[in-house]
């Protein structure tokens, strides 16, 4: 794995101001757990998100056309080895869109080069119509285009809540945590209460609220996964960047973290999603680039890739 797999969370050095006009996040209350055993994953929605047909955004109301995310040419070498080679694509708004390959194939790369954990040696990367190439991760973020984090080996001692409250560089909640330190939860309520009736509606929305006073190391990894996409959208980003965001993760929650990402992306969200489990981006994804030593391969459709002999044969060994 590349370099920027590195946890940053826990720099905290850059105060943010908190914003007020957050992104609605519908919560879905029949889907609410009121369990709060920490390791129970059960709770999932019936619908099994891992075998739906992804709506297309007309069906989602979600204006299509614009192109959010634009790489042009990215270039990134480690000594003698071309991770990223000559990689251009785009994302469209309000889809999801799959980022497959095989073990080094430069997908992690090429994320990290998007989220400014790493500098590309060519290559733009375009947001929103605004370059940010080389910009630093929480300027990135600032953009509104979030990824998620790891949650780092020391925020493993504090709980949900706190680590909601300790966001990584440039996503709100830095402040609020500063003002926590001292004091306890009921006078940050009184104090910073819009900042925190956000932190309550994203865990709700996660149907993680009850767990708000577990440590995170007594979370389970699905429950990990649902923490470290809260913190994400807490930055209220308008797209999100996720690495492997159903590693580790049971059946049992994987539907559960699909039906949130269908969610956001039926309220507008965008998402590019890199992930090993191929049946997963088939079935959930409008759109799968598929990277190859260091290059696009394919970019098409999940039909499309399905069909493309050049994956088959040279990425998937007849086994799509
Ligand atoms: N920091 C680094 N130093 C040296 N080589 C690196 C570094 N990061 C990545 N590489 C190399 O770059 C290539 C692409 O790696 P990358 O991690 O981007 O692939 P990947 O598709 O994400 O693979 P995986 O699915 O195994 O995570 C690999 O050959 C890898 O060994």
């Amino acid at each position: 794995m590349s370099e920027s797999d590195d946890t940053t969370d826990g720099s905290t050095s850059t105060e943010e101001p908190i914003e007020n006009d957050s992104k609605p996040v519908e919560t879905d209350s029949e889907t609410a757990e009121g369990d709060s055993t920490a390791a129970d994953e059960d709770g999932s929605p019936d619908t099994t998100a891992s075998e739906r047909t992804p709506d297309t955004p007309e069906d989602a109301g979600v204006p299509t056309g614009s192109t959010p995310l634009e790489v042009e040419g990215l270039r990134r070498t480690f000594g003698g080895i071309v991770a990223v080679d000559d990689v251009s694509f785009d994302v469209e708004a309000g889809t999801l869109t799959g980022l497959i390959g095989p073990n080094g194939a430069g997908k992690s790369t090429t994320f990290n080069l998007i989220t400014g954990m790493l500098e590309p040696d060519a290559g733009t990367v375009r947001f929103n119509g605004e370059e940010i190439t080389g910009l630093q991760p929480h300027e990135i973020a600032n953009q509104g285009l979030a990824r998620t984090f790891q949650i780092a080996r020391e925020l493993e001692e504090m709980t949900v809540l706190e680590n909601m409250m300790l966001a990584p560089k440039g996503q709100v909640g830095e402040s609020l945590w500063r003002s926590v330190m001292p004091i306890t939860r009921d006078e940050v309520r009184e104090q910073e209460t819009e900042q925190l009736e956000r932190v309550w509606e994203v865990l709700d929305f996660f149907e993680i609220d009850h767990l708000a006073d577990e440590y995170a190391g007594n979370l389970s990894g699905g429950q990990r996964k649902l923490l470290e996409m809260a913190r994400a959208l807490l930055t209220d980003p308008d797209m999100l960047l996720l690495d492997e965001p159903f590693a580790g993760v049971n059946p049992s929650l994987e539907k559960r973290l699909l039906e949130h990402i269908h969610e956001l992306r039926e309220q507008g969200y965008t998402f590019l999603i890199v992930e090993h489990d191929m049946d997963l981006i088939m079935n959930n994804c409008e759109r799968v680039i598929v990277m190859h030593q260091g290059r696009v391969l394919k970019d098409g459709t999940p039909a499309e890739i399905k069909e493309s002999e050049e994956v088959i044969e040279a990425y998937l060994g007849g086994e799509v």
